[in-house]
This record gives structure tokens, sequence and C-alpha cells, in this order.
């Protein structure tokens, strides 16, 4: 054993709907966070940017994208080291779900779960977000959920399908009288 931290793999989620003083756009803001991301690990993929509307009250559309990381810090770690990117690109607190110039989430660790106060990996509701499920699947269709056991692939389909209408029963084809 020689001390040296094992390394392990990460998904993380970027999301941005405010210009940039440098990086111009959204989109633009996304490119950079990935590059950005470089610092913390080896970068394994980048996930191409997408155009999303916004899931609550922030307003403006967002860019999202995706990344995958090797890094040697572990989550506790990993998450600091994202706020003081966010930081960097000059995101100063903000009310939760307002316009950010700059969203780090860390979604999927190769580890498993984390849960402490401040911390939840899986991040809890990665699952029915479209705009974090579509760049994933992009570069890591096949990365399981270690809650549900689907893959990331399985659960945009199952987020993407059409729900059945509560209020109409299931037909019971074995017992029909005609
Ligand atoms: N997996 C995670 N990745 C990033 N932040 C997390 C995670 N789990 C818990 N948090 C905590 O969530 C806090 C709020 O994060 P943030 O301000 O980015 O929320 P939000 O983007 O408005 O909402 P959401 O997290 O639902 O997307 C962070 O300060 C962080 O401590
Ligand atoms: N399309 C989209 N909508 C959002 C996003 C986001 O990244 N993309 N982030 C939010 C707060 O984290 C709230 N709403």
């Amino acid at each position: 054993m020689t001390g040296a931290s094992p390394h392990t793999s990460y998904a993380v989620a970027i999301g941005s709907n405010r210009r940039h003083h440098r990086h111009g756009l959204p989109a633009g803001v996304v490119r950079a966070a990935a590059q950005a991301l470089a610092a913390l690990g080896t970068i394994r993929a980048v996930a191409p940017v997408r155009a999303t509307p916004a899931l609550g009250p922030a307003g403006r559309g967002f860019a999202n994208g995706a990344v995958l990381i090797d890094s040697p810090l572990a989550p506790p770690a990993l998450l600091a080291a994202l706020k003081r990117i966010e930081r960097g690109f000059g995101r100063r607190g903000g009310r939760r779900w307002g316009p950010r110039v700059l969203d780090l989430d860390i979604i999927l660790w190769s580890g498993g779960g984390w849960a402490e106060p401040g911390l939840v990996i899986p991040h809890p509701d990665y699952r029915i977000r479209d705009f974090v499920l579509g760049p994933l699947a992009a570069i890591a269709p096949g990365w399981r959920d270690p809650l549900s056991g689907l893959t990331v692939r399985q659960l945009r389909h199952r987020q993407r399908r059409p729900q059945p209408c509560p209020a109409v029963p299931p037909v019971d084809r074995g017992r029909s009288s005609f």
C-alpha cells in the first residue's frame, strides 16, 4: 500500500442559464466548466451540451451537460471542489432553483451511495430529470443506479414514457367477458 488514494469515478451534471462575462452564453459556460473539472482528475467522457427548458421557477432555459471523471477525491472533497469552481464562475448563493451561472451536481459515484447532511449520492432527484438523464445517457447509458438497479438508459426511457392515467383501471384481459 503506497498511501495514495484510490481513484474513483463520478458522473457530474453541469447546468447554466445565465451568461458569463468571459464564457458567453450558457452553452459556453457548460463547456468551460467541463474543462475546469479536469483540474480535479481525469475526464473520461464529455456529453454534448443540450438546450433544455427550465424546470421550475428559474425562468430562462438552460444549457445542460455532464462529464465522467476519475478522481482521487472522496465525495465530500469533490463537492467542496465543485463549489469552489461554481464560485470561480461567479455563482454567489442565490435561492434554490433560482437562475445561476453554473450548477455542478454529483449524480453517481462508482462507490455506490453516500448520505450525510449536505451530500447525497446518487443525487436524490436525478431519476426524474430529463435534463440530467439526457446528457448522462450520452456518456454512461449502462451505469446502474444503486438504489433501483436500473441503468441510466432504462431510467431515461421510464422517465420519458407517458404516464398512464391513474383514473382508468388497467384492463384485465384474463377476466374479460367478451
Ligand atoms: N449529490 C449532490 N451534488 C451536489 N450538491 C449536493 C448533492 N447532495 C446534496 N447537495 C447539496 O445541495 C445543496 C444545494 O445545492 P444547489 O444550490 O446546487 O441546489 P439546486 O441546484 O438549487 O437544487 P438541486 O440540488 O435540486 O438541483 C448544496 O449546497 C449541497 O450541499
Ligand atoms: N432545464 C433545467 N432546469 C433546471 C435546472 C437545470 O439544470 N436544467 N436546474 C435547476 C436547479 O438545479 C432547476 N431547473
